[in-house]
């Protein structure tokens, strides 16, 4: 069954004339982080590898082309999780950096500490050499063009905050049974100044445990850590359900308790994963064996082989 990588790319609608840009990036992600696991590198190195290919990519809402706040800037929050030893890395409401999964992941490694914020998160990039760049390279004209409309008195913000996609997030499992997530998000459109989501937040925005299984989440932020869903799918998972019963346990909550959408990437010890989204849709990418998965819509399941380009 092993090794496998599960790839989300946010569950905001996207418009139609988007939809190929979201799915091009999330199968190059999940290709990319598949041949790192085929060449017997580990979980850790798939997934922050799938995630810093989807902040480059200006088309989702991390890195370049993250949403921006209500004062029209860039604040982002991004979590790794190793599930050997429970260690966790995440940076929340950072600028001007490229790659915030890379600093969650140097705040895992290179510190005693689990959260780096704002200035902090900063100061912790330019002591570690990561560097810093300008804020007009992470805003792209349509994240510029959706913070305007939303700024227009008749605006609908409902309908500006869904015409946005694209946090993304990984989980894997490597050949020796490691697992790891990682997330990493623009937030939401029109955030006050120094608002953090559950993204970077350890078992909101992910969660790994290589006893249980891994999980990566987008939607609602608020309403993600009123129910901390990572931590909850693995719950059910100890529980005794499987991958899909157990997101859909999890995100069936959300829902029902606090009317809350997401979606989310799930993966256990074994290799079992499951891809589930309350809201109308998410793009995803799933790689195991010689098969690329993917989808956007509900109930869309497309398959090729891994080799095809
Ligand atoms: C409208 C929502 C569903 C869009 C979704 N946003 C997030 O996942 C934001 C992240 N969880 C946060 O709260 O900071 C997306 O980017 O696709």
């Amino acid at each position: 069954m092993l090794p496998v990588v599960v790839v989300h790319g946010g569950a905001g609608q996207i418009p139609k004339e988007r939809s190929e840009m979201s799915t091009a990036g999330v199968c190059r992600a999940a290709r990319a982080a598949y041949s790192i696991l085929q060449g017997g590198g580990s979980s850790m190195d798939a997934v922050v590898e799938a995630v810093s290919l989807l902040e480059n990519d200006p088309s989702f809402n991390a890195g370049c082309g993250s949403v921006l706040n209500v004062k029209g800037e860039v604040e982002m929050d991004a979590i790794v999780m190793d599930g050997k030893m429970l260690r966790s890395g995440a940076v929340s409401a950072v600028r001007n950096i490229a790659n915030p999964v890379q600093l969650a992941r140097l705040v895992m490694d290179k510190t005693s500490h689990a959260c780096l914020t704002a200035e902090g998160a900063n100061q912790f990039a330019s002591a570690m050499g990561v560097p810093s760049v300008p804020q007009e390279s992470l805003i792209t004209e349509y994240s510029q063009m959706r913070w305007k409309k939303n700024l227009t008195p008749d605006a609908d913000p409902v309908e500006c905050q869904m015409g946005k996609m694209g946090t993304v997030g990984a989980v894997a499992v490597d050949g020796e049974g490691n697992i790891s997530c990682a997330t990493s998000t623009g937030g939401m459109l029109n955030k006050m100044e120094g608002r953090v989501g559950d993204t970077p937040c350890i078992g909101s925005g992910g969660y790994a445990d290589n006893n249980i299984g891994a999980v990566s989440t987008t939607g609602h932020g608020e309403a993600i850590m009123k129910v901390t869903l990572a931590r909850l799918i693995l719950f059910h998972m100890e529980q005794g359900q499987s991958v899909e019963a157990a997101s859909d346990l999890g995100l069936a909550y959300m829902r029902s308790r606090v009317h809350g959408l997401g979606g989310v990437v799930t993966v256990d010890p074994r290799g079992h994963w499951a891809v589930r989204f309350s809201s109308r849709q998410m793009s995803w990418a799933a790689a195991q064996k010689d098969t690329l998965h993917y989808g956007l819509y509900t109930g869309e399941h497309y398959t090729q082989s891994i080799n095809a380009h």
